[in-house]
């Protein structure tokens, strides 16, 4: 295996992060955010980003056209990679000379094998010369040629078809590839939302949304002395949509069972304008540091975290207001997690994450107060996390009321995909 830890050159980078994602299942935004701390110039930084992201959405497309001229039982995993990641370039960066990924292809296929260098030249020769004919599927209908190009896996299509009809499946395929947009919320705890917009619209091109506290941006922001200083942090704006339709009152006493990283609950926090008291609690140690970050970057003072296991936690008070976001499947954000979409669908899987998130809903009825309200949210689009998920939690308490339930898919604003459902303790 070649080293190239050390690498500054943006395609050997880009190769070994693929590596990491096919080979060992890694989530390219953790790597991708270790290669942004990276001292190497922006510009090569891009690159990278747009080379791995484009190569993990269009995974399915680039293998398909590749296979149709490589023998893949023939061919190593690491050959395969570096094709699908040169096809990519080749046919979605358009800005980028042609020679240079075929050059730049060849001489990492000589660190990997010196004996293939030939074959990924002559192969990527192909790809230039009947690009047209290869990225096409026209032999097949409509649907199975939308699922290609958008490289969804059957699996899913076959769920959403089932759950919502071929319309909705359709167009769900067909955003699962789109660039999500850059949503972020202005920390309401430092600046009002108007001034922050007033200040920074041209500087930051920002666009409002429909949501509130939400703004797009075209401008990357997390490196920004706004981000720094904690009057923006970036978030979904489904996300943020979440504890708006929350709504937590001054002096509340509320509880996010599942926090981190902390997006929603320092939402939760600057609506309170830090009265009240909130507890953030979440299970997994090594993602309370991540919080607390966020809470110190973000000014929040009566966020109290702790470190357990919501399913069977108790308190001594119950609460006004309760979060639910579970941890879900993740099917509403292949666009930001590309790999979850490429996993493909699993029903055992899927089963212990409905189980979990039952017993998540549980115990938060048991600690809500009478007349308190509570917010279970899912980043997925899978009906049997959210709404069939909630019509067995109403009927095992006749007590609880549905007030407010939203499906966004993600396609109707170019958000994440997110399930929202708000219910009250009569
Ligand atoms: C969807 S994420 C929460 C996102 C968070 N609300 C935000 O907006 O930043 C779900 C979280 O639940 C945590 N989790 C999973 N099982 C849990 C449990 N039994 N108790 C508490 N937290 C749990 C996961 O570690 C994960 O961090």
């Amino acid at each position: 295996m070649m080293q190239m830890m050390k690498t500054n050159n943006s395609r050997e980078i880009a190769f070994e992060c693929l590596q990491k994602v096919f080979k060992h299942k890694a989530f390219s935004n953790i790597l991708l955010n270790e290669i942004s701390k990276k001292d190497i110039p922006q510009k090569f930084k891009n690159l990278v980003f747009a080379i791995v992201h484009g190569t993990i959405i269009n995974k399915i497309l680039l293998e398909k056209t590749v296979s149709k001229l490589i023998d893949n039982k023939k061919t190593n995993l690491d050959i395969q990679i570096l094709l699908w990641m040169s096809a990519y370039q080749i046919r979605f960066l358009k800005t980028i000379p042609l020679y240079a990924v075929v050059n730049e292809a060849v001489s990492i296929a000589k660190k990997i094998n010196p004996r293939l260098s030939g074959l990924v030249n002559a192969t990527l020769k192909k790809v230039i010369n009947n690009e047209q004919e290869l990225f096409s599927f026209n032999e097949l209908s409509e649907e199975q040629r939308v699922i290609i190009e958008n490289s969804l896996p059957e699996s899913f299509y076959n769920l959403f078809k089932e759950q919502y009809g071929s319309k909705i499946a359709m167009k769900l395929a067909k955003d699962s590839t789109k660039k999500p947009s850059i949503y972020f919320r202005v920390n309401t705890l430092k600046i009002s939302f108007e001034d922050f917009f007033q200040t920074y619209k041209q500087e930051l091109s920002l666009i409002k949304t429909f949501t509130k506290d939400c703004l797009i941006t075209k401008v990357p922001i997390v490196q920004s002395r706004m981000y720094a200083e904690g009057l923006i942090t970036v978030q979904d704006a489904a996300s943020i949509n979440v504890v708006n339709i929350l709504d937590p009152k001054l002096n509340d006493h509320v509880l996010d069972m599942c926090a981190a990283p902390g997006g929603k609950v320092t939402h939760i926090s600057s609506k309170l304008k830090n009265t009240g008291k909130v507890i953030a609690c979440e299970i997994n140690e090594s993602k309370i540091k991540l919080i607390q970050q966020n809470i110190d970057r973000l000014g929040c003072s009566n966020i109290e975290l702790i470190c357990k296991d919501a399913t069977s936690m108790k308190f001594e008070e119950k609460f006004d207001c309760i979060l639910l976001d579970a941890p879900c499947s993740g099917f509403g954000v292949f666009k930001r997690k590309p790999e979850i979409k490429l996993k493909g669908y699993t029903k055992n899987k899927i089963n212990e994450i409905i189980q979990l998130q039952s017993n998540l809903l549980d115990n938060a009825y048991q600690n809500l107060k009478v007349s308190g309200e509570m917010v279970y949210s899912t980043c997925t689009i899978n009906k049997l996390e959210n709404q069939n998920q909630i019509e067995k939690f109403l009927s095992r308490y006749s007590n609880m009321k549905k007030i407010y339930e939203e499906q966004l898919f993600g396609y109707e604003n170019n958000t994440d995909g997110f399930y929202v459902c708000k219910m009250i303790k009569e």
